[in-house]
């Protein structure tokens, strides 16, 4: 699953795109009418933007480095405005494109750079509009300075609380997508994106990589037994026993029901099976207490370590959910990893 900076990428990639039709259209468009001015030098750098234009919207799917293509493309889009906006023969409608520069900065390069990005160029942009269209008049060079100044303020103030929210929003919606609602632990999906991740670094530098698979043991007598509510309150009980035995870099999940899965990134079989040892006497050491019952639980894990079992997730839980099987099959109550599994079950 993308993660929230591939999202915010995706989003990025969309609204270049619509800029990019935007500029190649108008380009063309204003250079006609530039033309018919004479003005040949902005005429000229408008076909030759809009020629770019075109370029980028055929390499935008394909590009690995969005941030620098978008950097390469704006600073001599916003420059063209300025020049534009200093022409005597241009009308001084074209200050209405010096205020589209908040919104397009925010929305293609975030928070920092966009407000960077949109008061250095705003900045400018007004300064050659009050240089240029300066009157007589003191108040009244004052008043429009006052209003264009103002009015380009709104646009960034709007646009930069519109993208800390939509930030915001997407970093929330990832969290819940990627957090099992019950437990508050992390779920499948964000197993499979820190699994990745975790991967290339074992590949990269050679590290290990361990995945362990829990199922805690007869539960469904838990449900049939104390109700559902209490099944529940075994599972969340359950979590937080475990996960206070757990590293920081160690991913701990539910994979939904009563089935859990530790990413071990650092650990080889045998500590893996020490750490999945440590979490089974420590859950037997810490029963839940249902008003006048005591809730003991345990569980049968199985351990799988990456490039002995395969390289992928599939495998390495195929091969950690076999070995959680013949665990049960076994008696329950215990960790199983190659070494100590009959050669015939695995
Ligand atoms: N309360 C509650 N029960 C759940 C939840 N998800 C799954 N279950 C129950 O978990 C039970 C799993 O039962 P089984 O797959 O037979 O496994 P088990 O009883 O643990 O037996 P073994 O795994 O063989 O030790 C079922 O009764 C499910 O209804 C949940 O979110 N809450």
């Amino acid at each position: 699953m993308p993660g929230y900076f591939a999202k915010t990428e995706q989003h990025r990639r969309l609204v270049l795109k619509a800029l990019l039709w935007i500029t190649m259209i108008g380009g063309l468009f204003f250079s006609v009418v530039n033309l018919m001015h004479d003005n040949w030098l902005l005429a000229g750098l408008e076909i030759g933007y809009a020629g770019v234009s075109l370029y980028l919207l055929t390499i935008i799917d394909k590009t690995s480095n969005l941030q620098l293509l978008t950097a390469i493309y704006l600073l001599p889009f916003f420059s063209i405005m300025i020049v534009a906006l200093a022409q005597t023969t241009t009308s001084f409608a074209v200050f209405a494109w010096i205020q589209t520069i908040p919104i397009i900065c925010y929305l293609l390069l975030g928070l920092r750079l966009g407000m960077y990005g949109s008061i250095l160029f705003v900045g400018i942009g007004l300064f050659v509009f009050s240089r240029r269209f300066s009157s007589d008049e003191i108040l009244q060079n004052v008043e429009i300075i006052a209003n264009l100044g103002l009015a380009s303020l709104a646009v960034m103030i709007f646009a930069h609380i519109y993208e800390r929210s939509r930030i915001l929003n997407e970093k929330r919606l990832t969290e819940q997508a990627t957090t099992d609602a019950l437990t508050g632990l992390p779920n499948r999906l964000k197993l499979a994106e820190v699994f990745e991740r975790e991967r290339a670094h074992a590949l990269r530098n050679g590290t290990p990589l361990s995945l362990v698979f829990i199922d805690i043991d007869h539960f469904k007598q838990i449900n049939d037994r104390f109700g559902h509510e209490v099944g529940d309150r075994a599972l969340a009980h359950f979590a937080k026993v475990l996960a206070q035995r757990l590293r920081i870099n160690d991913l701990f999940c539910r994979l939904g029901g009563e089935e859990f899965a530790v990413l071990l990134s650092g650990s080889k079989t045998a500590q893996a099976r020490d750490i999945a040892e440590s979490l089974r006497e420590r859950l037997a050491a810490k029963p839940l207490v249902v008003d006048d019952s005591t809730l003991h639980m345990t569980l049968s894990a199985g351990v799988a370590c990456f490039g002995v079992d395969g390289q992928s997730l599939d495998e390495l839980m195929q091969a950690a959910d076999r070995r959680t099987y013949a665990a049960k099959r076994a008696g329950r109550n215990r960790v199983i990893t190659q070494e100590n599994m009959a050669p015939a079950l695995d």
